[in-house]
């Protein structure tokens, strides 16, 4: 195979240009974010460093090349700030950065050289920073989004193809002589790289649509500043559940927990602190469940839990370790004393599925009820004909 390389690098060209615009939507359209802005500044230095290759018509050949590949790792270095920055939500370390600029600045000295060892050298550095971005997807790949693996794959393939063609350069000089017509084995590996390159730069903006969309499923149906699930979907949940129940004769148990007196933390630490203590809560709840467990907050300060599986022994039980949990949160007001709060809850039951979700929501609120008369900071089994304290 023998390149023709001013159509190769029309056909990156246009494929670079095809990113940006799609770079400008995602960025419009759906958010606006340091990762996407760092992303996008590389995509133009990708293309300005590869118009630079193309101008080796009228700019003389090593300025030309040098700029040109100097341009596209800058711009690679770019592609790899962003890619930290949506990773990790920092900054580079900053040795990695100096690591980078100073394989940006040894390109410079690089037009003393001839062209197989240029290529030689520049094979060795521009891969360095592709491969930060590789160790960065593969530290994260536990809780990445799916979509930013090929990005990985990219930055990977972006720098085996090109320590391929530095080792193919050290190897067989001749075949590097002429740059204009890069054939056979370099040709392979020269598309390849700049291929990969654009790869990633689509998988990234996959991965930014993966995130908004995820961030906007969970805004829909968590609750913003508890992170409790809303009630609608808790409610599919219970119908879920009860159905289980149903098939698998087992009982399900629905309570509403209610925290008290908490007007009185509002009114007395004002409405930060009773968001906080909200916040804090839940979390202490949340923690405190198994995966199967369900946790919503219908509205204010009460909150509702469907435990399938569990008896009236069993979420009697539940309710007592989180009243403990409660205890030991270690809440401080703003003047430095230790703070506590309790909370009310009633408990429904549905054996075998056989109470339906209006049922047990009302048996629980009356339960709840008997749990605020009774004095509060308790637990009320609601019985289909009579309330049991627990
Ligand atoms: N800080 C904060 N307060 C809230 C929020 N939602 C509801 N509230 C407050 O929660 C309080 C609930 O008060 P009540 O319904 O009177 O109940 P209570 O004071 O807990 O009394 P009992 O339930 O009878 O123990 C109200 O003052 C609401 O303003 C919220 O998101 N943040």
């Amino acid at each position: 195979m023998t390149l023709h390389p001013p159509t190769i690098l029309v056909m990156l060209l246009l494929g670079y240009a095809m990113l940006g615009l799609q770079l400008a939507i995602v960025r419009r359209r759906l958010l606006e974010e340091e990762a996407l802005r760092r992303w996008s500044w590389g995509n133009s230095l990708l293309m300005l460093g590869h118009l630079m290759l193309l101008a080796r018509v009228v700019v003389p050949l090593p300025v030309s090349v040098i700029a040109g590949n100097g341009l596209i790792l800058l711009g690679e270095c770019a592609y790899v700030t962003a890619l930290q920055h949506f990773i990790e939500d920092r900054p580079m370390p900053r040795w990695v950065r100096r690591l980078c600029l100073a394989c940006v600045l040894a390109m410079v000295p690089m037009a003393l050289f001839d062209t197989p060892t240029r290529v030689f050298i520049a094979s060795l550095l521009t891969p360095l920073p592709a491969l930060w971005g590789v160790w960065l997807v593969w530290r994260a790949r536990h809780r990445i989004e799916r979509s930013l693996w090929p990005v990985g794959a990219g930055m990977a393939l972006i720098a085996a193809a090109l320590l391929a063609r530095g080792a193919h350069a050290a190897l067989h000089p001749h075949y590097y002589a002429d740059p204009t017509l890069p054939h056979g084995l370099q040709a392979a590996l020269l598309v390849t790289s700049f291929v990969a390159l654009l790869g990633a730069g689509f998988g990234f903006v996959l991965a930014c649509t993966e995130r908004a969309t995820r961030s906007l499923e969970r805004l829909a149906s968590h609750d913003h500043l508890t992170g409790a699930l809303n009630r609608q979907p808790a409610e599919l949940m219970l119908d879920n559940a009860l159905q289980r129940a149903r098939r698998e004769r087992t009982t399900v148990a629905y309570v509403l927990l209610d925290l008290d007196r908490f007007k009185s933390v509002n009114d007395r630490h004002g409405h930060v602190f009773g968001d906080e203590v909200l916040r804090r809560f839940a979390h202490t709840v949340a923690a405190r469940l198994r995966a199967s467990d369900v946790f919503s907050r219908c509205g204010g300060e009460e909150f509702a839990l469907v435990l399938p599986d569990s008896d009236a022994a069993g979420a009697l039980g539940v309710l007592d370790e989180l009243r403990r949990a409660c205890a030991a949160m270690g809440l401080m007001t703003d003047d430095g004393r230790p703070f506590t709060i309790t909370f009310s809850a009633g408990v429904a039951l549905s054996p075998a599925g056989s109470v339906g979700a209006g049922t047990l929501y009302r048996e629980a609120d009356r339960a709840l009820y008997e749990a605020k008369h009774g004095g509060r900071d308790r637990a009320v089994l609601a019985q289909p004909a009579a309330a049991a304290s627990a």
